[in-house]
């Protein structure tokens, strides 16, 4: 969209999915669970067995829908740390600096109520209509953490409200398949294709090293296969998943892989699909005392009550309120390694760095990019301003079964009543991959090998265990939300019973059995430079050609504390005025 503003840059948009800007699914905030399961709406992506979890295949969702997963996301809206982008830049990123880059997320959206951003998303955070929100922050502020942190400010510490990307007057979805296509589809330089998948990139020029390409090979619901010219250059968009799978279909990526697949290289690049980070995710729920005012909770709701569907539906259609015209997810925290701030915390966390000090596990990234992303995850655990897990409370239950599956409200007693923590690891260190398989094309998406090797690396256990328990044992037992769990009451009912949380090897097993993956995943296009396992540089130009880039949350080298569109955002206000300057 931003591209087409020139008159004379005519702009293509291609996208596989389909136009549902009309959907309630897409529109009502809190409608997106139910495009989840609808293969038209989303890619229904599955890991491979994951060893650190018990051998356990974890879900991976993408948006397949004009928006992309923008349309579906659970509408969090928060940036990274300025921590975060400057070590993107340390990495050998000109111009990937917190400076810029916070300006880049400013011109994506516009915040009403703080007045800043000047973009066309429009964020809101919700009115408040119980006391959950104030006594998590109160039981916050009790343990030392301020709660007055600015989303976008790159420092947060402690408690933060999380506004949605939402409209704050008709409490729509508010994503780029609105916001940044209302004024593009108006220009007469703007194209959009919808329910057209792309198959691979057509590479037919070289000059010296570098190659050209030329167009695309795609195909369209129908199954009709074509060929479109680019004059100029290709933006390759597709996300972590499809924007590798599409680079190695059409010859990009490493040449062992791509040959034993029978693909012709173009470009011999062992990079490709690799580095691929997500947010490990566990949460921990605690059964209320139920009847207080002021402390209701969600789980007829979320059980699916006809009743109170139909109540909540009505508050949405005539008052623009309730829980259907929000995210859920706002009275967050974003929280340093338990106890750093004292001599004990500190030494622990030096005998963790040391006992976890992995060989680690190098061979499908660089020894300088493992240094550089250990030494910035480290920083973070050693500063009792940094954060490394991000939190999120809702009052409602939210679980997990002994084998790792999603737990339903159902499955809990009709009098109980649960307030649920939930945790991302804010930066692991685990690294996986994204390749194509023998069978991969550009419109199934059962044919991908995603690994992305959950907890392989030692740190991300002790850090995440670390916080679970610090949740469990420190946050839910302090006033005053101590106060208005039930004493004696039940914690995590449908999950595996590992005994006390007092002892850190009970979580840590707790963690293995239960732990899933956020659907935040980046890196398996890095930018980066190549002889560090770069795949696109600094201007995002694919390594070895001169006219492809990849804009999109694969390029991300070192993943976002917390939820990401901000952060991918940010990327394409960034990407779009360094293309528009001609670099
Ligand atoms: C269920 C879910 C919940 C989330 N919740 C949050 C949240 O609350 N807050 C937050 O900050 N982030 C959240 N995220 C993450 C965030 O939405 C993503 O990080 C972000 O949208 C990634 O953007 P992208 O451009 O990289 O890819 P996408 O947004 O996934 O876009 C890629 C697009 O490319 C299309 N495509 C793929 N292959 C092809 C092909 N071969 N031809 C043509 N088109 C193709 C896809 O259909 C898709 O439209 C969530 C994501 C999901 C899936």
């Amino acid at each position: 969209a931003r591209l087409s503003e020139d008159p004379d840059t005519s702009v293509s948009v291609i996208e596989s999915g389909s136009d549902l800007r009309e959907d309630p699914r897409v529109n009502v905030p809190a409608m997106w669970p139910a495009l989840l399961q609808d293969p038209n709406a989303a890619w229904q992506f599955k890991t491979v067995p994951q060893e650190s979890l018990g051998g356990r295949e974890i879900e991976f969702y993408q948006g397949h829908v004009l928006g992309g997963s923008s349309a579906l996301n659970g509408l969090s809206f928060s940036a990274t740390s300025k921590a975060n982008i400057d070590a993107w830049e340390n990495l050998g990123n000109p111009g990937w600096n917190w400076t810029n880059f916070s300006k880049a997320i400013a011109k994506a959206y516009h915040f009403d109520e703080t007045g800043k951003g000047n973009g066309p998303l429009e964020l809101t955070v919700p009115a408040e209509d119980s006391e959950w929100p104030r006594v998590w922050r109160d039981t916050l502020k009790a343990l030392g953490f301020s709660v007055a942190n600015d989303p976008f400010s790159g420092e947060v510490c402690g408690g933060l409200t999380v506004p949605d990307s939402i409209y704050p007057s008709t409490k729509q979805r508010s994503y780029s398949g609105n916001a940044y296509l209302k004024s593009a589809l108006d220009r007469s330089n703007f194209t959009l294709w919808t329910q057209t998948s792309v198959d691979k990139v057509l590479f037919d020029k070289t000059e010296g090293d570098t190659t050209i390409v030329t167009g695309l090979q795609y195909t369209t619901k129908a199954g009709d296969t074509n060929i479109v010219k680019a004059r100029k250059e290709i933006i390759l968009t597709a996300g972590t998943i499809n924007s590798p799978k599409i680079l190695e279909l059409s010859g990009v990526g490493d040449k062992n892989r791509l040959d034993a697949l029978g693909i012709q290289t173009v470009i011999d690049n062992p990079f490709v699909g690799e580095n691929l980070q997500n947010h490990a995710m566990v949460d921990v729920s605690f059964e209320v005392k139920g009847g207080e005012k002021g402390f209701e909770t969600l789980e007829k709701l979320s059980r699916g009550d006809p009743g109170t569907i139909a109540a909540a539906m009505d508050a949405y259609q005539s008052r623009q309120a309730g829980p259907f015209s929000r995210s859920g997810a706002n009275h967050a925290a974003q929280l340093p390694f338990p106890g750093i701030e004292s001599e004990d915390g500190r030494q622990r966390v030096q005998r963790i760095l040391r006992q976890t000090n992995p060989k680690s596990d190098i061979e499908k990234t660089t020894e300088t990019f493992a240094a550089a992303h250990e030494a910035f995850v480290h920083s973070v655990l050693e500063s009792p301003t940094g954060a490394s897990a991000s939190y999120l409370s809702a009052p409602v239950f939210t679980g997990f079964n002994s084998d790792g599956s999603q737990a339903s409200a159902l499955q809990v007693g009709v009098d109980e009543r649960y307030f649920t923590i939930v945790l991302l690891l804010a930066h692991p260190l685990s690294r996986g991959s994204v390749h194509v398989t023998p069978s991969s094309t550009s419109t199934s998406s059962h044919d991908l090998a995603i690994d992305p090797r959950y907890l392989s690396h030692p740190l991300d256990i002790e850090v995440l265990a670390s916080h679970l328990q610090y949740a469990a044992e420190t946050l839910a037992a302090t006033d005053p939300l101590a106060s208005h769990l039930k004493a004696g009451g039940k914690r995590n009912p449908t999950g595996p019973q590992t005994g006390s949380f007092k002892d850190l090897e009970n979580v840590k097993r707790y963690v293995r059995e239960t732990t899933v993956g956020a659907q935040h995943y980046t890196g398996t296009c890095s930018m980066m430079p190549r002889d560090m396992g770069g795949v696109v540089d600094s201007k995002l130009r694919l390594y070895g050609c001169r006219n492809l880039r990849v804009c999109d949350a694969s390029i991300i080298p070192i993943t976002p504390r917390t939820n990401p569109q901000a952060t991918v955002y940010g990327i394409a206000e960034l990407a779009a005025d360094i293309i528009k300057s001609g670099a």
